[in-house]
């Protein structure tokens, strides 16, 4: 699976750390993790929580990833921005029992984190731990397993309700503000990421055309 990680401005002065938690967890189980930045607190280019919600849109809904890692002082900024794109479908994740029961119940594609808020000593372990819950093994078994029918029905009709109520995607680009669009593409890696591994053509044609 393709794991993008996307750092919010206000935490990039620890994404380091938790580049190399998830790296250390996922790689070794199997995954790929493209980090987006932001990569330090003086990178050019600048994410707000807003921009993580867009650019993760823009990532599950391309292909370009299978699911997102995110997050902001409250994990909260960024899961709200996340689940107001269609597709996308982002708990947020605190500890390593939310992290469980987000992938046995909801199966969603993104997780947003509290970098700020309860972030002290050991956080690291934390973050490891969650990761661990989160991409070792299946998910969507349910949880207690007896009820695994009902909440994968539940599932399917939240994702009917997202379809109804959401516009797709290249619609979203075409309509955003497109300065705030840019601002989200405009990470260092954004390209050279985004490209080898986007499966839309039509997002990666018009995203292509904003940078030209
Ligand atoms: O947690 C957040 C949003 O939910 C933000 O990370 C927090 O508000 C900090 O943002 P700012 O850049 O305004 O200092």
């Amino acid at each position: 699976m393709k794991i993008a990680l996307i750092i919010e401005n206000s935490q990039a002065a620890k994404a380091s750390l938790v580049h190399e938690s998830l790296a250390a967890v996922a790689e070794p189980l199997g995954h790929e993790v493209h980090h987006y930045g932001m990569y330090t607190p003086e990178d050019k280019a600048s994410l707000t929580y807003v921009m993580n919600g867009l650019l993760t849109g823009i990532l599950l809904n391309s292909g370009a990833a299978d699911f997102v890692v995110t997050g902001c002082g409250t994990g909260m900024g960024s899961m709200l921005a996340a689940n107001s794109m269609p597709g996308v479908f982002c708990g947020l994740v605190i500890d390593p029992t939310d992290a469980f029961l987000f992938g046995q119940i909801n199966d969603g594609n993104a997780i947003s984190m509290p970098y700020s808020k309860g972030f002290g000593w050991a956080a690291e372990l934390n973050l490891q731990d969650v990761y661990r819950k989160l991409f070792d093994g299946e998910r969507g078994l349910g949880y207690p397993k007896e009820r695994a029918a009902i909440m994968k029905t539940n599932r399917g009709i939240l994702k009917s309700l997202k379809e109804a109520s959401c516009r797709d995607m290249l619609t979203v680009l075409k309509t955003v503000d497109q300065d705030l669009l840019k601002a989200a593409i405009a990470g260092e890696k954004f390209a050279d990421l985004f490209y080898a591994n986007c499966k839309d053509e039509a997002i990666s044609d018009y995203l292509r055309g904003l940078s030209a």
